[in-house]
């Protein structure tokens, strides 16, 4: 399989893909280039989770393909997906912890579940990621007694405990204060570089996704509205694309999950 972007590690050709009767990615195409912080963006419900979904390999396109590292993610078999999920790191919306095991164990559990390194090793690399997201003063703590941005970091030395090529991050900024908020997305970039990781990070956050991103994509019905660096995709003339920045308060993103109209559901007419 011969990749159209040679330096892409994920691409997304001509994808089509509904949960049911209602497409929700319609022949979408995009590209995340190696060693990149991509930020995908876009209102509520336009397809950013379905999106890290299929290069995860929970779905399957219905057309088109999903390429990890140039293979066809659709294609594979369990072997070959577990093989390739190794590969990824995933932090989900509020990188839920175990509660019941301390911050050490928290970031040990991947190793554990997917490695028989010895324990000498283990604590090495536990303290070694605790240590990338300054916390390995913590790693004796559990769960409730970390804040929520320090829980999110704990979450982040987890997704990159295996080393892992590409880390999709969703949310990641969910519930924070602004200080951690900040403090979060700054640490995005930092591990981006240093590991040489490649980065997905789905967010709604314009202010801090646009400080990290290298490129920043839009989706929009199911297809992508725009794409190209921070400055490029602010200078926009898309309404779609200015009114999800915040450069334009009215525009035209449907506040409303489409469905029958009010007239239809109240029989009368109401402002909304
Ligand atoms: N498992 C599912 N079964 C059926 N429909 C789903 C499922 N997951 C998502 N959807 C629908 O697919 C559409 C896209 O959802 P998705 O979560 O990918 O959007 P999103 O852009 O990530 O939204 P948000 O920003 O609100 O998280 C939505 O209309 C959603 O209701």
């Amino acid at each position: 399989m011969t990749a159209l972007h040679p330096d892409a590690l994920v691409e997304l050709r001509d994808v089509t893909f509904g949960y049911g009767e209602r497409p929700v990615l319609r022949d979408l195409s995009l590209a995340v280039p190696r060693g990149k912080v991509t930020a995908l963006m876009g209102a509520s419900g336009g397809g950013k989770t379905t999106v890290l979904r299929l290069i995860g390999g929970q779905y399957r396109a219905q057309r088109g393909e999903v390429l990890f590292d140039g293979k066809d993610v659709g294609g594979m078999n369990e072997p070959q997906l577990y093989a390739m999920r190794r590969r990824m790191g995933m932090l989900f919306q509020f990188g839920a912890l175990f509660t019941d095991l301390s911050v050490f164990e928290n970031v040990a559990f991947p190793l554990r579940e997917h490695t028989k390194l010895p324990e000498a090793l283990i604590r090495d690399i536990v303290l070694m990621k605790l240590s990338a997201v300054g916390l390995r003063g913590a790693r004796g703590l559990m769960p409730a007694q970390v804040s929520g941005g320090m829980a999110r970091r704990v979450a982040l030395a987890r997704a990159i405990a295996l080393d892992p090529e590409l880390v999709m991050y969703d949310e990641p900024f969910a519930g924070l204060d602004p200080i951690s908020l900040g403090t979060a997305a700054r640490l995005i970039r930092k591990l981006n570089d240093a590991l040489g990781i490649t980065s997905i990070v789905v967010s709604h956050d314009v202010q801090e996704t646009f400080m990290i991103a290298d490129q920043v994509v839009i989706l929009a019905d199911g297809q992508v509205a725009a794409q190209g660096t921070p400055d490029e995709v602010r200078a926009s003339g898309n309404p779609l694309v200015r009114q999800f920045i915040g450069a334009d308060a009215e525009g035209p993103v449907r506040f409303h999950y489409p469905g029958p109209t009010v007239e239809q559901d109240f029989g009368v007419e109401i402002a909304e």
